[in-house]
């Protein structure tokens, strides 16, 4: 077996690294090696040479399609097996030693007896394959204390696509070897192995698929998807579930919010942190096109958001991705224009949405107009009379964060940026205010622990469904939920509560008594952000409500808008029933954590019992 595909070549620019002088990472990677038996070893040096010869290979294969270079430079799509879509909730599990530890909103298996089961999977699994090695820095690699992973993958799709989601190759490399520094160790695999002779499919995958975490050993082990959140390991598995239980360590957060900076007329700076479930408004926000006057948007961050607290007592946050990795379907030049143009000066690799025939992508909402002809995601005809999306619906983009224009030159700042609020969120076509501000700290954490939102389609499973999200982490919490809110109230206390962000709950996904959407949302939830920002210095007016203070018409700048206000007072309304209904829903959930349910939440249930009672 050869330490790099290509070692034999003479070529001086050959692109890829010969190994490691790490012997910790060495031992790792040919004990990996040793075990998935694959035809190859190619260390990742992240280079330019090296991603244009991937890409050559991938295009070849047929993984990648070329898209017109007109339209999307350097751009591709992939499409994927039809069983290989999206996150597998049911497939993933937190290993943790004692399974109390896991918590009730995971799966968990015993630590030995999970080793035993994926030794067995991982045996002989890359066979036919290249072993890829990928160093990685989630967050800055001239952060404080950066955190390194490397990423053992046999798909050349992953690797392509954590180019683009994180800060890989040989600097990274060099720095974990110059200090020696811990790295988590990600194992993934398609689990399809190759025996002599036998083609290879686009798309290889296996129906028996593994997402693991060991959070005490800090490792992961992916198997048998390539999709998104199930084999980028820097995303999900790394930056929530494992930087969740790191957090609980070292004493700060790993949430799943996007950052976004403000700036108002008067030229003051906020930032907003937003933390919504998988496909319920994340990229869209972070990439708001404000639509109230005066006031400017700038991106930090849209899926992931790591959060300390500064010397001075105010929470800082920071972006650990380089990449944006959106939902397709819904983003479209009138709703997101500045994805749009991010996404239109190439690099990007777009998987499972609907090909033009001239060349370029297409999917539900990305034009107003809907072309004639299109081919699938699934390769097959299709035009408007087929009564099928085009596009899967979570079909996804996966583009540079850096070709985003209304970037922030605060994502490069290491340590991140003081949040001034915090938005908790979800898709809930009842009950739940356009928006709500906490009376408290934390109440804003009971509004977190409690939140709920219908589940979509970026998890596999029934869609629509209501489920409590607790701060958007359900299936990213790599612990116990109850330890999990109460490293929130820990974290938090003892700071001046003045520096605390204020929180506040949102809803864009409400309906009207009509059954449309109450709130035009995209750009116009400036108009609510303006609100919760005006909240904050005491310049806009509320009702209180059991809940927590809403909007009245006259608080919430409308201007150049039709909204009635019976519109409006759909969109904001406290209504006795549904939350008489809502209120069961988290008694029954707060139920569910038995003894590890925080004390200071089951006050904050009894005080809303009380309030709603009144
Ligand atoms: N009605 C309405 N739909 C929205 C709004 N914001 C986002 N959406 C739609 O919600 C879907 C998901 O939005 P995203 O912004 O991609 O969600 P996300 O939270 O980033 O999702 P993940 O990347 O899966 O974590 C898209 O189809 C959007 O068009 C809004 O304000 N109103
Ligand atoms: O993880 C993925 O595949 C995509 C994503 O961002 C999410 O589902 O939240
Ligand atoms: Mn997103």
């Amino acid at each position: 077996m050869t330490i790099n595909a290509n070692e034999t070549t003479t070529e001086s620019n050959v692109p890829g690294l010969k190994g490691t002088t790490y012997a910790k990472l060495q031992a790792w990677v040919d004990e990996v090696a040793a075990l998935t038996q694959p035809k190859d070893v190619y260390w990742v040096d992240g280079s330019e040479a090296e991603i244009k010869r991937l890409q050559g290979e991938l295009v070849e294969k047929g993984v990648l399609k070329p898209l017109d270079e007109s339209k999307f430079p350097n751009s591709f799509a992939a499409f994927s097996d039809p069983a290989d879509v999206a996150r597998v909730e049911e497939r993933t599990f937190i290993c943790s030693e004692k399974k109390e530890d896991a918590g009730f909103t995971n799966n968990w298996m015993d630590p030995s007896e999970m080793h035993a089961k994926l030794d067995g999977l991982f045996k002989g699994a890359m066979r036919g394959r290249t072993m890829y090695v990928i160093p990685f820095v989630m967050g800055h690699l001239d952060a404080d204390e950066p955190k390194f992973g490397v990423e053992i993958t046999d798909s050349a799709y992953v690797v392509a696509s954590m180019r683009i989601m994180a800060r890989i190759g040989s600097d990274v490399l060099k720095k974990i070897e110059e200090t020696e520094a811990f790295f988590v160790p990600a194992l993934h695999s398609v689990g399809a192995p190759l025996e002599d002779g036998q083609e290879d499919v686009v798309w290889p995958c296996n129906e028996d698929k593994w997402i693991v975490h060991f959070p005490e050993e800090r490792s992961i082990y992916s198997y048998g998807s390539g999709y998104g959140g199930n084999a980028l390991l820097g995303k999900k598995c790394y930056a929530l579930r494992i930087a969740s239980v790191m957090a609980r360590d070292e004493g700060w957060l790993a949430e799943h919010m996007l950052i976004l900076k403000l700036t108002s007329p008067e030229k003051k700076s906020y930032h907003i942190a937003a933390a919504f479930p998988s496909a319920c408004g994340k990229t869209n926000l972070a990439l708001l096109d404000p639509t109230v006057e005066g006031w400017t948007a700038e991106t930090l961050g849209d899926d992931i958001n790591w959060m300390r607290f500064g010397k001075d007592g105010a929470l800082y946050g920071v972006n650990p991705e380089a990449g944006l990795f959106g939902v397709a379907p819904g983003t479209g030049w009138s709703t997101n224009p500045n994805a749009m143009r991010g996404i239109a000066k190439g690099n990007t690799i777009f998987t499972n949405v609907a090909l033009t025939d001239d060349g370029g992508v297409w999917w539900e909402g990305m034009t107003d107009e809907v072309p004639a002809h299109l081919t699938d995601w699934q390769g097959n005809d299709w035009t408007p009379e087929s009564g099928r999306p085009a596009a899967h619906p979570n079909s996804r983009f996966c583009t540079p964060i850096d070709q985003i224009d209304m970037l922030s030159d605060d994502y490069y700042e290491p340590n991140g940026v003081k949040i001034d609020a915090i938005l908790f969120g979800g898709r809930r076509k009842t009950t739940i205010p356009l928006v709500t501000e906490a009376r408290d700290w934390k109440g804003g954490i009971f509004m977190g622990a409690t939140l709920s939102s219908e589940t979509t389609a970026a998890a596999a499973g029934a869609t629509g469904v209501v489920r409590r999200d607790p701060m958007a982490m359900l299936p990213f919490i790599g612990y116990d939920a109850g330890d999990y809110l109460q490293h929130w109230l820990d974290t938090s206390a003892g700071h001046d509560p003045e520096k605390l962000p204020k929180i506040f709950l949102v809803n864009w996904f409400r309906r009207d008594r009509d059954g449309g959407f109450a709130w035009p949302g995209f750009g116009e939830n400036s108009r609510v952000l303006k609100w919760a920002l005006e909240r904050i210095e005491g310049k806009a007016d509320g009702v209180e409500t059991p809940i927590g203070v809403v909007p009245t018409f006259e608080s919430m700048d409308l201007t150049g808008l039709d909204t009635t206000r019976e519109q409006f007072e759909d969109a904001v309304k406290f209504d006795d029933a549904e939350w008489a209904e809502e209120l069961k829903g988290i008694q029954e959930w707060f139920a569910r954590f038995g003894d590890s349910l925080p004390e200071e939440m089951s006050q904050e249930l009894t005080r809303l019992e009380e309030r709603l009672a009144k």
